[in-house]
């Protein structure tokens, strides 16, 4: 692939594995890092700017960043959240920020673009040394 964006951000959350025998099935939080990973074989426009220059805006890749209240992530109780059907392991989440990331993405594509060259990798830590990596 010719271009590859990167970018790194956190946020902080609180969850409780449901029916997990031990201390994270009780209330408590993490500042989650989230790393994201852009391919793409070629240059878009994007929201802010008309021409063939980007493979998407940095912006796009760290919605999750932005307050709850702004539609992120930052200071939820992420089991509450509608899309994670109450389950909150690094899995769960990572599968989601892709899903949610593409979708968001593909939103901002123009018409007969199908963004089929695109390829997203994300990473989430729950901790500085626990991580979870999910692609297509
Ligand atoms: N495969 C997974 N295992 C665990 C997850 C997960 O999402 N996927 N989550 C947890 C808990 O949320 C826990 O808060 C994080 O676990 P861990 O990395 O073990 O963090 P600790 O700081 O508690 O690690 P210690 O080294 O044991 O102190 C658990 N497992
Ligand atoms: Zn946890």
């Amino acid at each position: 692939m010719p271009w590859k964006l990167s970018t790194e951000f956190t946020f902080d959350s609180a969850h409780v594995i449901e029916g997990y025998d031990g201390p994270c099935g009780r209330l408590h939080g993490h500042t989650y890092r989230v790393r994201m990973e852009l391919e793409s074989q070629r240059l878009r426009p994007s929201a802010h700017v008309r021409r063939d220059i980007m493979v998407a805006d940095f912006k796009s890749l760290k919605w999750a960043k932005k307050d709850v209240e702004q539609g992120g992530l930052d200071h939820m109780f992420l089991n509450e959240h509608p899309d994670l059907g109450g389950d909150t392991t690094a899995e769960v989440m990572a599968a989601f920020l892709h899903r949610e990331t593409m979708r968001r993405i593909r939103d901002t594509l123009d018409a007969g673009d199908s963004g089929d060259d695109l390829r997203l990798r994300v990473f989430l830590w729950e901790t500085p040394e626990s991580c979870c990596e999910y692609w297509e």
